[in-house]
């Protein structure tokens, strides 16, 4: 993406989501740390994000990100501080939990099922979210709810005309979209994407930053980035992860203007991505 068309589409980013006084922050980190042995990978991370924004988080190789969506998705416990999803403490909880408690983390498209329709896909995302699980006479009654919830998330994903193509047959790109419908498709409030628009060619990079914009309206959105096109394209805030640290967590312009940023990570990166044309 060149850099004009990075001005611009951080332009379109949506305002800043204000947080009501006295409402809990969507997503609020509190001292978190996670150590791995005797290795501290994350140290005392802070972030409070408010609902309905778009945050980034980016920095150098090793530097925790990916342990972060982990602490926070409930993959891993924090070996101490805080997550509290909507004011309340999820951390130590189950995935599946923080799930049902309304946050949704992207499924890798190995988790996408390869023999089943896209339609299919989607509804086996929806029902789950509908507890299908636990009663089979739920399932039925919910069955109507879910073909009709599914048929919108086709259309919202673009995917409507891949109805009954099976997952395996779909293009990577639209494995991705199939891969966020799913992700959306339980109505979680605040959702995680891990590199969305990871191996994409250019064009299928700014169509899917627009796509992302679209399913996540409304929503509290967190990805880990590390195209700078996709990280000033949808970003409302940047968070940048130096070394387990929260160094900066600003609008983008702030981020790009900050000196300890440009020291740590971003100045150099940012203008040789724009150079090359990211
Ligand atoms: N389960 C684990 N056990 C031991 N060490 C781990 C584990 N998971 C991550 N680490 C270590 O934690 C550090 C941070 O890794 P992490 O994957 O969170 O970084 P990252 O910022 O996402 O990096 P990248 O941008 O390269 O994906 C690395 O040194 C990694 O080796």
């Amino acid at each position: 993406m060149s850099s004009v068309a990075i001005q611009q589409a951080a332009a379109m980013a949506a305002p800043h989501a204000a947080r009501k006084q006295g409402q809990p922050y969507a997503l609020e980190l509190r001292d978190l740390r996670k150590s791995f042995g005797k290795s501290e990978i994350i140290r005392g991370a802070q972030l409070a994000v408010n609902a309905g924004e778009r945050i980034a988080i980016i920095g150098p190789n090793g530097a925790g990100k990916s342990t972060l969506f982990n602490l926070i998705s409930g993959r891993f416990a924090p070996s101490s501080g805080e997550v509290l999803l909507h004011g309340e403490r999820i951390d130590g909880k189950k995935p599946f939990e923080i799930n049902r408690m309304g946050l949704s983390r992207s499924f890798q498209i190995t988790n996408i099922f390869p023999k089943l329709s896209v339609f299919e896909n989607l509804r086996c995302g929806v029902l789950w979210s509908l507890g299908y699980r636990y009663s089979f006479w739920r399932f039925l009654s919910n069955l109507h709810d879910a073909n009709a919830r599914t048929e919108e998330l086709m259309e919202m994903i673009g995917l409507h005309r891949k109805r009954d193509t099976l997952a395996v047959n779909l293009t990577y790109a639209e494995q991705r979209a199939l891969e966020i419908g799913i992700t959306i498709g339980g109505g979680a409030s605040v959702i995680l994407l891990d590199e969305p628009t990871a191996g994409m060619s250019n064009s299928e990079t700014a169509h899917f930053i627009q796509l992302i914009k679209k399913v996540t309206e409304g929503k509290t959105l967190l990805t880990v980035e590390h195209d700078m096109g996709v990280v000033f394209g949808l970003a409302d805030k940047i968070a940048v992860v130096v070394y387990g640290e929260v160094i900066a967590f600003d609008t983008p312009e702030a981020v790009r203007a900050n000196a300890r940023v440009q020291e740590a990570y971003l100045g150099s990166s940012v203008a040789e991505q724009q150079a090359g044309g990211h």
